[in-house]
């Protein structure tokens, strides 16, 4: 999959199907979206494109914090990409965007940039300034200009609507198993290995912390019996979220214990794959029962891990 930001970056003479959304999570309504999109542009001799903003339009169009993500931009990438799409157009969404109408919107962009065949958009979708367009008149537009709509009825499990504000509640309370229902795969962060305070060695449990960006979604404080990925290979582990309250720390970490693992990963890349939550953070009184939990939480993780 290419990946562009700037729209002279494209190739003109190309012909496209292009999904449009946000896509914050990637999950199974999403999924059905964007596997609709590479059926019909793979029926049509087309390129298929996501195109979707780099940061999130609220943040600009209200100038207040956008709701956290639960997958940052390289986690979409490494999913939009085993699902087959050959292009992701990130464009940067600015106040010139945010004030184009509707009809400039489809023109501008979908028309004489993306050259654009077939749209496939959610029954929600809305667009153009003040989000004054919606389904019906992309529907229009597309008579107009020629291009053909497809629009995605909603995707329920057990008559509840899957959606991104749903399993944001989820996941920050804790229900991860619900989340990844919805998900259609485990509940993923993919983030760098950073320093921490240097106490899991001296504890005989070294763990990986992970960088914590600013706009991602962090789940409930607790402990998590977690796969990890680290390059091709996969591990089993204990993740720990919270503020390490036994030594008196305040400050969230998320640091994962990897089961039969002794490698120094600082600097790389890893992907932490939530699978149950396993128990709340305790504050213990002195560092052996610390230990001791945590020996037992590597026990309980192993085995609710077995693949
Ligand atoms: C599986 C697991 C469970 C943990 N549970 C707790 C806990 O209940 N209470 C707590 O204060 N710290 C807990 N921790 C965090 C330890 O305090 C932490 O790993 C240690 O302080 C090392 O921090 P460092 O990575 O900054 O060196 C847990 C860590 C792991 C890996
Ligand atoms: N089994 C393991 N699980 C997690 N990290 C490990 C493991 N073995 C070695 N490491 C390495 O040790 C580091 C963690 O050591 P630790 O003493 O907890 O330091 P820090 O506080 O900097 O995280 C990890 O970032 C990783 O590079």
């Amino acid at each position: 999959m290419k990946t562009i930001k700037q729209y002279n970056q494209l190739d003109k003479s190309v012909q496209r199907g292009v999904a449009l959304g946000n896509f914050d999570g990637i999950h199974i309504g999403h999924q059905k979206l964007i596997t609709t999109l590479i059926e019909k542009c793979r029926a049509n001799g087309l390129e298929s494109c996501v195109y979707t903003f780099g940061n999130h339009p609220l943040a600009v169009i209200t100038g207040r914090e956008a709701p956290p993500q639960i997958t940052n931009i390289n986690m979409k990438k490494k999913i939009l990409d085993s699902l087959g799409v050959e292009l992701l157009y990130l464009e940067e969404f600015n106040k010139n965007l945010m004030v184009l109408s509707p009809e400039d919107f489809v023109k501008n962009i979908l028309v004489d940039r993306l050259n654009c065949r077939i749209v496939v958009v959610g029954f929600d979708y809305n667009f153009g300034y003040k989000a004054q367009g919606n389904v019906e008149l992309l529907k229009k537009m597309g008579q107009k200009h020629g291009f053909e709509v497809y629009e995605i009825h909603p995707v329920t499990i057990d008559n509840k609507k899957v959606g991104s504000s749903t399993i944001r509640e989820y996941i920050k309370n804790g229900d991860i198993e619900d989340a990844n229902v919805f998900l259609g795969r485990p509940y993923s962060i993919y983030s760098k290995v950073v320093h921490g305070k240097g106490r899991g060695h001296k504890l005989g449990y070294p763990t990986a912390n992970i960088l914590i960006e600013s706009s991602h979604l962090v789940p409930k404080e607790g402990v998590y019996a977690t796969f990890i990925k680290i390059n091709n290979s996969i591990y089993k582990g204990a993740t720990c979220v919270g503020t390490n309250p036994t030594f008196g720390a305040n400050s969230i970490s998320i640091e994962t214990f990897i089961i039969n693992f002794n490698e120094d990963i600082y600097d790389q890349y890893i992907e932490l794959q939530f699978i149950k939550r396993l128990r709340d953070q305790i504050k213990f009184n002195n560092v052996d029962d610390l230990i001791k939990q945590m020996n037992q939480d590597a026990n309980n993780a192993n085995i609710y891990l077995q693949l």
